[in-house]
């Protein structure tokens, strides 16, 4: 169990509150001039990743009042007892143990008091088997064809991963086999999915955690459907549909043998599961070895997640800043700003990462937070996001903190274009923190030759007041381990969030009213009858509907 400490009660959040008073009007201009080392300081190189947190509001004392409150709240504790397997996530008395699945160096680890270890490797080796015959085309359709093309069917946890990592391992995919990931209830995507693919030489992977979502059964339904248009037998099933669930019984319900079930556990939160069975679409597109990799490269950063000091460990460090920024600073909002086109999905995925597990209002004892929990959390790859957004981030009312991520070696050196990208990615965080004083831009205007008036009239739209807080990941190249360690810090500063803020990060029961209500309306839009039984919007939706159709 974890403590149940309110965070703002705490001595260190006072401290932190007192410290604020004097930190919000100073310019980080200032401090970067009155300490040559910032950088040096306030930067912290891991393996192939140097995270650069020195273009933040804080100082030596911010950071010491931070860490003070990371203690006072029992972070220490609390992920020794994530990484032990206590059933930490407490609304659904389930241990979080993703960590397991990457635990490379096989130390036992023990869920109900029992190691989970020897299934996690089982599971392994199983996906590791499978995945070299889909790739060596050992492993033939029902025609003795090749499997050319794999169709994850999932949603949420069970999607966004998969798709997030295979965009950016791209570069290290196998040849002759192609993914594709339906998740949409949506009847498009299944449809234009599988407009340009041939039932003998695709297969489908139907990932869902319960096995009971409502969108990936009825895209499980209608791909099997798809594919018995032209098999025609139901033997040939067991060839093209393969399930990874917890769900057994559900699995096989739907008629897939258990041979073809790669099997996960209800310690696995879904938004946590690309490392478990979750990631099999992973393991056929860049092969065994390459997912293999992406699991050190996340272990190794668990172990230095659970081994450095607090001042000096990335995922705890940039947690605290954020919490700097949530709760001190009123900054709604975190983006998450790739350098690399390979990583578009990787916003999109810890969106679902961050905010189905901190988006909270009720603390671990039961009552309402009185103070901000998880931020809304953003982002496109740069430079397209330049030209659209960052308007806003520089000159906008709001303060939105951003990470900036980018390889320093391209997988794909064109000419000049990386050096142009990188000339991006250092020239934004610059700007962001030196801003453009009144005195700049009226240097800059009078050497365009502009009127005295035209110079009034314009300076005061072309300042910059800058001070926007940015941290800068560089890592050398998006590499499988690399990956695995970004992606791991991410997890890793989300749980530190969550520890502090008090909530539980691991169930995620908002998504369920929604889903109840679904239900009940369904069979509504089943007749042309007006509806009367909701509030008049629902109704005067509904029937609208219903006469529109
Ligand atoms: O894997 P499944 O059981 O199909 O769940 C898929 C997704 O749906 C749920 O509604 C949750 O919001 C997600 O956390 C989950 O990843």
């Amino acid at each position: 169990m974890l403590n149940k400490i309110n965070p703002i009660k705490t001595k260190s959040w006072n401290s932190l509150a007192e410290h604020f008073k004097d930190i919000q009007h100073i310019h980080m201009k200032t401090l970067f001039a009155k300490d040559p080392d910032r950088f040096k300081k306030f930067s912290i190189r891991f393996n192939d990743i140097l995270v650069d947190y020195s273009k933040n509001i804080i100082t030596d004392e911010t950071l010491r009042h931070l860490i003070a409150l990371a203690r006072e709240t029992g972070l220490e504790d609390a992920i020794e007892k994530m990484f032990s397997g206590n059933a930490i996530n407490e609304t659904e008395n389930r241990a979080v143990l993703h960590t397991a699945l990457r635990n490379r160096e096989n130390t036992p680890i023990y869920a109900d008091g029992k190691n989970v270890m020897p299934q996690v490797n089982a599971v392994l080796k199983k996906m590791e088997a499978f995945s070299r015959n889909v790739i060596s085309g050992e492993w033939k359709g029902f025609s003795g064809r090749k499997i050319t093309d794999i169709v994850n069917i999932g949603i949420g946890g069970s999607d966004l991963g998969p798709v997030m990592v295979t965009e950016c391992l791209r570069p290290y995919a196998k040849k002759g086999l192609s993914v594709h990931f339906v998740s949409n209830i949506d009847g498009t995507h299944i449809v234009e999915t599988l407009k340009t693919l041939n039932p003998e030489t695709t297969l489908f992977m139907i990932a869902s955690k319960t096995f009971t979502t409502q969108e990936t059964m009825t895209n499980a339904f209608s791909a099997r459907e798809w594919f018995l248009q032209c098999a025609k037998d139901h033997a040939h099933v067991a060839r093209h549909f393969v399930a990874i669930s917890t769900n057994t019984e559900k699995v096989e319900a739907f008629g897939i043998h258990r041979d073809n079930m790669f099997v996960f556990w209800d310690w696995v939160g879904g938004r946590y599961s690309l490392w478990s069975a979750i990631g099999l679409s992973i393991a056929c597109f860049i092969g065994y070895e390459n997912f293999s990799e992406l699991l050190h490269g996340a272990f190794e950063m668990d172990n230095h997640f659970r081994t450095a000091p607090f001042e000096k460990n990335i995922p705890v460090i940039l947690a605290l800043i954020g919490i700097w920024y949530n709760n001190f600073f009123g900054a709604q909002t975190e983006a998450i700003l790739p350098y690399d086109q390979y990583m578009h999905r990787f916003p999109a995925y810890f969106q679902q990462g961050n905010m189905e597990s901190n988006g909270k209002s009720t603390d671990r004892s039961g009552d309402k937070v009185n103070y901000q929990t998880g931020p809304v959390i953003w982002g496109e790859p740069g430079t397209n996001g330049q030209h659209a957004f960052y308007q806003l981030i520089h000159q906008g009312t709001k303060l939105i903190p951003a990470d900036f991520l980018a390889p320093a070696i391209s997988h794909n050196p064109l000419g000049e274009h990386h050096n142009i990208l990188l000339s991006n990615f250092f020239a934004q965080t610059e700007a962001l923190l030196k801003g453009k004083t009144r005195d700049e831009v009226l240097e800059e205007l009078k050497k365009e030759c502009k009127s005295d008036n035209e110079i009034q009239r314009l300076a005061p739209h072309k300042v910059f007041e800058g001070n926007r807080p940015t941290n800068s990941i560089l890592f050398k190249k998006l590499t499988p381990t690399v990956l695995g360690s970004l992606i791991a810090l991410y997890e890793h500063k989300i749980f530190v969030q969550g520890v502090i803020w008090n909530i539980f990060s691991f169930d995620q029961w908002g998504v369920e009213l929604g889903k109840q209500l679904a239900k009940k309306i369904l069979p509504e839009l089943t007749d042309n009858k007006p509806i009367a039984t909701h509030d008049s919007s629902t109704n005067g939706l509904i029937n609208a509907y219903k006469e529109m159709r």
